[in-house]
């Protein structure tokens, strides 16, 4: 379970909250206007803002202090962020450690990764011989080998056309559910929720709300959601 008890992040003067859980395994939806606070919220999850007041527990640990290598997540963030002077294989392996000094095992679990995203055979190529979609492959393999409980996604496939970004949609589905991860999305778009997620939190006016399950919540939105979604 990951508890946001009584959160409060000040993001530059910017104030965001929260109070719930998201139980083990969920996939979670975070949708509202532009400027609400998604990216804020998940990266209070991630440790890369500190919280002025509350705690995030994943389980019974508080996990609110952690530095964000050491905690249960990991992100994938807008732009892939793949390093173009490092191959496909480097990349991932960067994920595991930033100096690059993998151990047999180590390098099996990059192979392993970069097969489980249908990427086998092209473990040498740099970034600028891939397809946009074969780069997001890397850096969703890049995730998936840090086995962590909890991913985090903010925006991940903007720059995809419709029919790649549903298939990565679907293939991130289908890895939350072998890993039995937690997934937390961020995204624009109340489709990218219907397709993958369970759950919904609607982030609006300074508040992360509790998660609703999507169709309750994408059929009879709330007023601050209507005006979202037009
Ligand atoms: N470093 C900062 N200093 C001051 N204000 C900030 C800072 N970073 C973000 N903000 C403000 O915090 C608010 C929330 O930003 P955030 O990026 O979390 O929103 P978002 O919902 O992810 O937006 P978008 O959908 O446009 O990406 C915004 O009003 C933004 O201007």
């Amino acid at each position: 379970m990951l508890k946001l008890e009584h959160i409060r992040i000040d993001n530059g003067g910017f104030i965001l909250t929260a109070d719930f859980a998201i139980p083990p395994g969920a996939r979670v939806a975070v949708i509202g206007p532009s400027g609400a606070g998604k990216t804020t919220l998940i990266e209070a999850v991630a440790g890369f803002l500190p919280l002025s007041g509350g705690r995030i527990l994943w389980g019974e640990s508080d996990i609110s202090d952690q530095l964000p290598g050491k905690r249960p997540v990991a992100m994938l963030f807008q732009d892939g962020n793949l390093f173009p002077h490092l191959t496909a294989a480097q990349n991932v392996g960067l994920g595991l450690h930033p100096n690059l000094r993998l151990s047999d095992s180590e390098h099996a679990r990059v192979a392993q990764a970069l097969e489980r995203v249908g990427l086998s055979g092209m473990e040498a190529r740099k970034p600028a011989a891939l397809s946009g979609g074969q780069q997001s492959r890397v850096a969703l393999a890049r995730v998936l080998v840090q086995g962590r409980d909890i991913l985090l996604l903010d925006e991940p496939f903007a720059a995809l056309g419709p029919a790649l970004k549903a298939e990565m949609l679907d293939l991130v589905a289908e890895l939350a559910t072998e890993s039995g991860a937690t997934l937390l999305m961020v995204s624009h778009d109340p489709g990218d929720a219907r397709r993958i997620a369970d759950q919904v939190v609607l982030v609006a006016e300074g508040q992360a709300h509790p998660p609703r399950p999507t169709a309750d919540l994408l059929d009879d939105p709330p007023p601050a959601l209507k005006a979202y979604l037009g």
